[in-house]
C-alpha cells in the first residue's frame, strides 16, 4: 500500500505538486490521470525516493520514505519515465545485475528471471543487447527489471507511453496480473481510455492538486457524464493536455 499525505514540490516559481494526498492500495490498479505537466513525474519521483519533497509524508506498506528509504526500496518495483537500461548488456543481462544489487542469491535470479522473460514474452530478445531495442522491448526488460525482487508494490511512470497497439494490449494484461497476485499497481498517464480500461481508482491531478479520487464509475456518477472522457474534461475545467 502506498499512502501520500500533502506532497508539495516547488521548481523556482512552479509548484510542480500543491498538496498531493492520496491511497493506493493492495490488489488494486490505480491510476494518477492528469494534463502534460500537471505535476504526476514530480509525484512519483518523491514516492520512489528519488526526489525529496519540500513538505509531506510518503508510507510505503505503512514505511515512512523519510525514515527508512532503504526499506522502501525494497518493497517498490519501478519503471521510472527515464527507462535507462544498460545498452552494453543483453535484456537478461540487465534483469540479473538489478537482482544482484537487490542482494538477491543466483538460484532466485534464475528462476524470477525466466519468470519474468516468460510473463512478459520476451524469450526472442531475452540474449540481446539492448543497444537498438525498440520502445517496447526497452520497456519490457525495464520492468522486467524493475519486478526482479518480487515488490509487493509496482509504481510504472507513463509504461505504455510509445508503445503499438499489441504491446499495449500485452502491457494491460500483465498489469492486471500484477493486480491480480495482490500487489498494489500505481500509474501514471495522460491517456483517458488506459485509465478508463485498467483502474480500480482514478486520482485526477492538475496544476499539481488532486481535483478528483474515485471509481471510474463514481466520477462518471459525480460529474453526470456517463461518458468517462467527458467527466474527465469536466473535471479538469479544459481538454488541454488530455489525451483520448
Ligand atoms: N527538475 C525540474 N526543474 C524545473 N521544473 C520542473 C522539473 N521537473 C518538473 N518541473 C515542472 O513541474 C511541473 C510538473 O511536471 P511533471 O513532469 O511532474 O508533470 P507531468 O504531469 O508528469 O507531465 P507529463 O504528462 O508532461 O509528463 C511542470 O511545470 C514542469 O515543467
Amino acid at each position: 500500500m502506498i499512502e501520500v499525505r500533502d506532497l508539495h514540490k516547488h521548481f523556482g516559481n512552479v509548484k510542480a505538486v500543491d498538496g498531493v494526498s492520496f491511497i493506493a492500495h493492495d490488489g488494486e490498479i490505480t491510476g494518477l490521470l492528469g494534463p502534460n505537466g500537471a505535476g504526476k513525474t514530480t509525484t512519483l519521483r518523491m514516492l520512489y525516493t528519488l526526489m525529496r519533497p519540500d513538505q509531506g509524508q510518503v508510507l510505503v506498506d505503512t514505511i515512512d520514505v523519510a525514515r527508512d528509504a532503504e526499506a522502501v526500496r525494497r518493497r517498490l518495483g519501478v519503471l521510472p519515465d527515464a527507462r535507462g537500461l544498460y545498452k552494453r548488456l543483453t535484456a537478461r543481462e540487465n534483469i540479473e545485475y538489478f537482482a544482484r544489487l537487490q542482494g538477491m542469491d543466483e538460484a532466485r535470479i534464475r528462476a524470477r528471471r525466466d519468470q519474468l522473460i516468460a510473463a512478459l514474452d520476451m524469450a526472442d530478445i531475452a540474449n540481446r543487447r539492448t543497444e537498438g531495442f525498440s520502445q517496447g522491448q526497452r520497456v519490457k526488460t525495464a520492468i522486467a527489471r524493475a519486478l526482479v525482487h518480487d515488490p509487493n508494490n509496482v509504481i510504472l511512470d507513463e509504461p505504455t507511453n510509445g508503445l503499438d497497439v499489441m504491446a499495449t494490449r500485452s502491457m494491460r494484461r500483465f498489469m492486471r496480473q500484477l493486480k491480480e497476485e495482490g500487489r498494489c499497481v500505481l500509474f501514471s498517464s495522460h491517456i483517458m481510455q488506459e485509465v478508463a480500461a485498467l483502474c480500480d481508482r482514478i486520482v485526477v491531478i492538475a496544476h499539481g492538486r488532486v481535483v478528483a479520487d474515485e471509481s471510474p464509475e463514481a466520477l462518471r456518477a459525480q460529474t453526470g457524464e456517463a461518458n468517462l472522457e467527458d467527466a474527465f474534461v469536466k473535471i479538469i475545467g479544459s481538454e488541454e493536455g488530455l489525451a483520448a
